[in-house]
């Protein structure tokens, strides 16, 4: 087993000698701690999760983001996204504002599995210190509770992610992937597998998370699977939504929107959602060269068409003016999906902001530093140095007192 991998790995699956891929693909569970059973989950899946009957013909309802049965498409990949915007935040909207709904069931508390539970969440911890340095550094101003439930979701996407762009990427099938999602489920109803599922399956059971994210996560990571190229900006506002515009809408329920804020629910999410798309956007932009070496072109092929380029100018890694033009449009697009979400970290509650006020900072700098290396994002790999991240933390933090708007939100 690499190295790489070892992270994934939870230390019952290391001293038995299971990898992490043999328990996607077995699918067999190390403890069933049905401690996390909880009632909501179930309701959640019975409302969102299995197969749907169409005309008598079944077809899966694994993202919320379907076709109609014939594959044709009605709508644009924003305006489908939206949709499950919508419904994420009726459904905090729901559960923080009505007490008697809460969905947080009574903890009995086992001595036993407290200690297992908090150990499992340290191994979060050390994953994302490890993992995400400064965002870390960030969490700590979060609430206890709020920092080992991010720290949760953090290692769930990571490991998510890693199983389509790690050392054993080559293994992952579209069938490990639905064993992968058969233990999301298993995550969301209170049987988590590993100890690191457990840390999440307590913090679904605790904030209001709703599972539809995590689906269309592992949606994308199929997505990556089985496509290279996108046709348009629509195919691939798509695939950052899949991948990253996910993350903010599990990251929303867990920080919070601050109590005095007069903006809307969905507005929130819907920055949230830009946020999780600048950042893809601009991860695409900075590992132009290293993707194209694994054969993928993250870039709208009719735009590049427009500006005159091909696969072969990137495979070839030509910076032309031609490309240095093209580049400059895609940063303003990444930066106009920065603006939406700026516009939203001011309404997180107090604690969170700045967490989110230094990733959105330090990533949206990426997009400086691509234009500093003259567009070359072939053979250089644009990054903020040290010194640069020291001066941007402070700003970030400035940026997090700012309080919430005091009259009825202007975000779209
Ligand atoms: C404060 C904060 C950033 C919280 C999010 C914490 C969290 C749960 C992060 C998970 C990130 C993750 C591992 C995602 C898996 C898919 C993936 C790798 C996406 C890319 C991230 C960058 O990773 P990296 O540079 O390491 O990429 P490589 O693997 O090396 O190629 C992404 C580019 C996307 C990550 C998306 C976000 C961090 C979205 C954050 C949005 C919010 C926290 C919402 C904030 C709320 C408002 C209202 C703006
Ligand atoms: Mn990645």
């Amino acid at each position: 087993m690499s190295v790489a991998l070892l992270w994934v790995v939870s230390p019952c699956e290391v001293s038995n000698g299971t990898g992490f891929l043999e328990s996607v693909r077995e699918g067999n569970r190390l403890f069933d701690s049905s401690r996390h059973r909880n009632l909501v989950c179930n309701e959640r899946l019975k409302r969102g999760g299995g197969k749907q009957t169409d005309n008598g013909r079944k077809f899966s309802v694994r993202s919320a983001i379907v076709a109609t049965p014939s594959g044709e498409r009605t709508m644009t990949s924003e305006q489908m996204v939206y949709d499950v915007v919508l419904r994420q935040a009726a459904l905090v909207k729901r559960q923080l504002r009505s007490t008697d709904e809460l969905e947080v069931k009574p903890d009995i508390p086992i001595p036993g599995n407290l200690g297992l539970l908090s150990e499992a969440y340290d191994r979060c911890g050390e994953v994302c210190a490890e993992y995400a340095k400064t965002f870390n550094l960030g969490t700590m101003l979060m609430t206890p509770e709020r920092r080992r439930a991010i720290w949760a979701i953090y290692v769930w996407c990571r490991r998510t992610d890693e199983l389509v762009d790690g050392p054993n990427a080559s293994y992952i099938t579209p069938a490990a992937l639905d064993r992968w999602e058969n233990r999301l489920e298993d995550v969301f109803n209170g049987r988590p597998f590993d100890m690191l599922d457990a840390a999440l399956s307590d913090t679904v059971s605790n904030f209001p998370v709703d599972i539809q994210p995590f689906r269309d996560m592992i949606e994308g990571m199929r997505m990556d699977l089985r496509k290279s190229r996108y046709k348009n900006f629509d195919e691939l506002y798509l695939y950052c939504y899949y991948v990253a515009g996910t993350v903010g809408l599990m990251s929303v329920p867990i920080m919070g929107i601050a109590p005095e804020s007069k903006a809307t629910t969905e507005s929130v999410y819907n920055a949230a959602l830009a946020l999780g798309i600048a950042n893809q956007l601009t991860n695409i932009l900075r590992d132009v060269g290293e993707d194209a070496r694994r054969g993928r072109v993250y870039l709208p092929q009719d735009e590049l068409a427009q500006a005159g380029l091909s696969d072969e100018d990137i495979f070839a890694g030509r910076v032309t003016d031609k490309w240095r033009l093209f580049m400059k449009k895609q940063i303003h697009r990444a930066r106009k999906f920065f603006d939406d979400a700026e516009k939203g970290v001011t309404e997180l509650s107090a604690a969170s902001r700045f967490p989110v006020w230094a990733s959105l900072v330090l990533y949206r700098k990426i997009l400086d530093e691509i234009e500093a290396n003259d567009y070359n994002n072939f053979t250089r790999r644009a990054y903020v140095s040290k010194s640069k991240k020291l001066i941007a933390l402070p700003i970030a933090y400035a940026k997090s007192l700012v309080p919430p708007t005091r009259t009825v939100s202007l975000l779209s």
